[in-house]
């Protein structure tokens, strides 16, 4: 299979066309929520996460069964920045790490019932440093939206999208500010741990890349400022919107991916919502920019799609409730 895109103007056609919530499942999930045997809205949250996933997923008495986490992988030229508290080599490590079982998502994945699919984008050959020229070519970025879109698995009931890659929360970072304005100092933070020298230096090479690369369009910001498993990410959450796949955000990195997408075709992030908050200082700004309440506060920053997965479990209980509890006539328990 091949993806439906191969420029950047055609993918930015797609983003316009995507479907929109199924709004007579919407209405009977809400109907169903009504009769439930609890008092009105004692389930919280819960309560309008099940209606959003019974919309899109066209039934107002879903199932959430085949959960699919994707962790994409990539290389950046920044890295050599000194941006990061660990050496780029990590990257490729890591990826032999989640292939052998033996990192934080993959328990995590296994625990909610999650398949898991680890994609490496070519990490031999990072992206260009955006201090000095536009990241990706057209070509590098549309062959990593394809890498996500065709990731997906069309037969998956819920979307998480997580990233491995040592440095790239300074391209997150000034694909926020580029998008968002604002400094670049408002949306750097300490990534894996950088020292006061080290926050320095990336805010610096931020504000640097936003004056090499001036286009503020949101793709030609994601092919400027972005990375590979940054765009896989974005064609990832792209594709599901089209499959009426929800979707759950991790941490900064992947919420950067989204919001390029966000600011490209409104409404292209209605079937997702945020996982978490993550400990990186600029995480909330973004979600509040996006409108989206994360569901967990636990002062994750590891990215990997970690945040995101747990909660798979909270989704799966909101969903489980809603489907699964018995109305106030079936069980002959007196209503309000
Ligand atoms: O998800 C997050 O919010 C998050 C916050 C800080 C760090 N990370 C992870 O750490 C790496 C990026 O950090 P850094 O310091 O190398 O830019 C990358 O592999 C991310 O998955 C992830
Ligand atoms: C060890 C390590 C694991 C990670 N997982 C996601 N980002 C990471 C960064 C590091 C450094």
């Amino acid at each position: 299979m091949t993806a439906p895109f191969s420029s950047l103007s055609e993918f930015r056609a797609l983003l316009q066309a995507l479907p929109a919530t199924d709004a007579a499942a919407v209405a009977a999930a809400q109907a169903r929520n009504g009769q439930l045997t609890k008092p009105p809205g004692a389930l919280g949250r819960l309560e309008e996460l099940a209606i959003w996933y019974a919309g899109w997923r066209g039934d107002a008495r879903p199932r959430l069964e085949h959960p699919q986490v994707i962790v994409f992988a990539g290389n950046h030229g920044v890295a050599a920045r000194g941006v990061s508290a660990f050496p780029a080599e990590v990257t490729v490590q890591m990826v032999a790490n989640f292939r052998a079982g033996g990192a934080a998502i993959n328990q995590l994945a296994k625990a909610f019932g999650a398949t898991m699919d680890v994609l490496a984008l070519e990490l031999d050959r990072p992206t260009a440093d955006f201090t000095q020229t536009a990241a990706m070519t057209e070509a590098e970025v549309i062959s990593a939206l394809a890498a996500g879109w065709l990731a997906v698995d069309a037969a998956a009931d819920l979307l998480v999208v997580g990233e491995m890659g040592i440095g790239n929360t300074t391209p997150a970072a000034a694909i926020a500010c580029a998008l968002f304005g604002g400094t670049p100092g408002e949306w750097t933070g300490r990534g894996t741990g950088v020292d006061d020298k080290g926050l320095s230096v990336k805010t610096q090479v931020v504000a640097e890349g936003l004056v090499t690369n001036p286009d503020r369009e949101p793709l030609e910001v994601l092919r400027c400022l972005g990375g590979r498993e940054i765009a896989a990410m974005a064609g990832a959450i792209a594709r599901a919107h089209h499959a009426r796949i929800p979707v759950i955000l991790d941490g900064f990195i992947c919420t950067a991916a989204a919001a390029v997408l966000a600011l490209a075709a409104e409404g292209a992030l209605d079937h997702c919502i945020a996982g978490h908050a993550s400990a990186e200082a600029a995480h909330r700004a973004l979600l509040s920019k996006l409108g989206k309440q994360p569901l967990l506060e636990l002062g994750l920053r590891l990215g990997e799609g970690s945040g995101a997965a747990l909660a798979i479990g909270v989704l799966k209980g909101a969903v489980a409730c809603h489907s699964g509890m018995a109305t106030f006539a079936e069980a002959g328990v007196s209503d309000a």
